[in-house]
């Protein structure tokens, strides 16, 4: 059974999302944004109730294997297995092979992986930099609200990119450099933003900032069985390959969808799979299922002891479809 302590600080996460949510749908996303981002009291409170559920709660659970905390082991063994054995090797091949089919040109360099070389990771809405465990990584934590030292502010949305440095102070990013990252990582990211055009955006920086070959992962919660939003998941698959991304991994844990998306050899190859498709069958945008909840469903935040963890990882009826 979940402690007092648990309840308290998912409902408190919750009501931060839905509260953004609602301000979006009244102000605008750009003018709701904007508040959310300047309060920095409300974004203080959140790192830290964020930090405080992830790392005594979830890491804590008995029931480990079930419980969120696994996405950060599950980018761990997937990052792993994908640059240090066979994996990056079979997509290559796989996508020299289809430029091949569309005449498509490949001027392919070697990323170079070793063991010795740390993966460039860039960790997007880090919180309190979960990733910092694993010596492979060499990690750049970013989030609009640190919940400690280690992370750099930075709003991602309004990250600029450049073609040649980062530009880094103490505590601060402004801007970072394109195709510099092996891998950019969205853990609980995207359903935090209100709007699917800025999750589009997002999605869009990370194809600019990676490596070719590169990956971008994205972990976003869902506790319902692996068909309830496998439209929007599909959706996702059908935008992220029109920009370039084409999904090599996906995995439905008990309360997480967890994906790695590879930027191609050639934007056209990702694409091809885009134009095979019909349309029809996806959304346009990158919705998620709290994009179509009605007002009393969404202000529904009551958990009871023992599913706050659900509740949170869930926020999602099945969409209309
Ligand atoms: C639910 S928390 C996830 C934290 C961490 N990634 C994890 O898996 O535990 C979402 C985080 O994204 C951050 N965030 C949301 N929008 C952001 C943006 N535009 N730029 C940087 N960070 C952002 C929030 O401040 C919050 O810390």
């Amino acid at each position: 059974m979940a402690s007092a302590d648990h309840v308290f600080l998912s409902g408190f996460i919750k009501s931060v999302h839905q509260k953004l949510r609602d301000d979006a749908k009244l102000l605008g996303t750009e003018e709701a944004w904007q508040k959310h981002c300047e309060d920095e009291d409300g974004l203080e409170k959140y790192a830290s109730a964020m930090q405080n559920l992830a790392t005594s709660h979830w890491e804590n659970n008995c029931n480990k294997g079930l419980k969120a905390t696994s996405r950060v082991e599950w980018i761990y063994q997937f990052s792993k297995k994908y640059f240090t054995k066979e994996e990056i090797r079979k997509q290559r091949q796989k996508e020299i092979e289809i430029a091949h089919k569309i005449n498509v040109e490949i001027n392919y360099v070697d990323p170079n992986i070793t063991e010795e070389r740390k993966l460039q990771v860039l960790d997007v809405g880090s919180c309190y930099n979960p990733l910092k465990k694993y010596t492979c990584f060499g990690v750049i934590p970013i989030d609009i609200a640190p919940a400690n030292s280690d992370v750099y502010k930075c709003d991602f949305l309004n990250l600029k990119l450049t073609p040649t440095t980062h530009c880094i102070s103490d505590s601060e990013i402004s801007e970072l450099q394109q195709e510099s990252f092996d891998m950019v990582v969205f853990s609980l990211l995207l359903e935090y933003l209100p709007s699917p055009v800025q999750r589009h955006l997002c999605c869009a920086k990370a194809y600019s900032l990676l490596k070719t070959e590169g990956i971008l992962i994205i972990v976003t919660p869902d506790s319902k069985h692996v068909g309830a939003n496998a439209k929007i998941m599909k959706s996702w698959r059908f935008i992220l390959a029109k920009l370039g991304l084409s999904r090599i991994k996906y995995e439905k844990l008990s309360y997480l969808h967890c994906m790695a998306f590879r930027k191609s050899l050639h934007k056209e190859v990702a694409q091809r799979w885009a134009l095979l498709q019909d349309e029809k069958q996806f959304f346009s945008e990158m919705v998620i299922p709290q994009d179509f909840k009605k007002f009393e469903e969404s202000h529904n935040l009551v958990d009871s002891k023992d599913n706050c963890d659900i509740t949170l990882f869930k926020e999602l009826p099945c969409p209309v479809e």
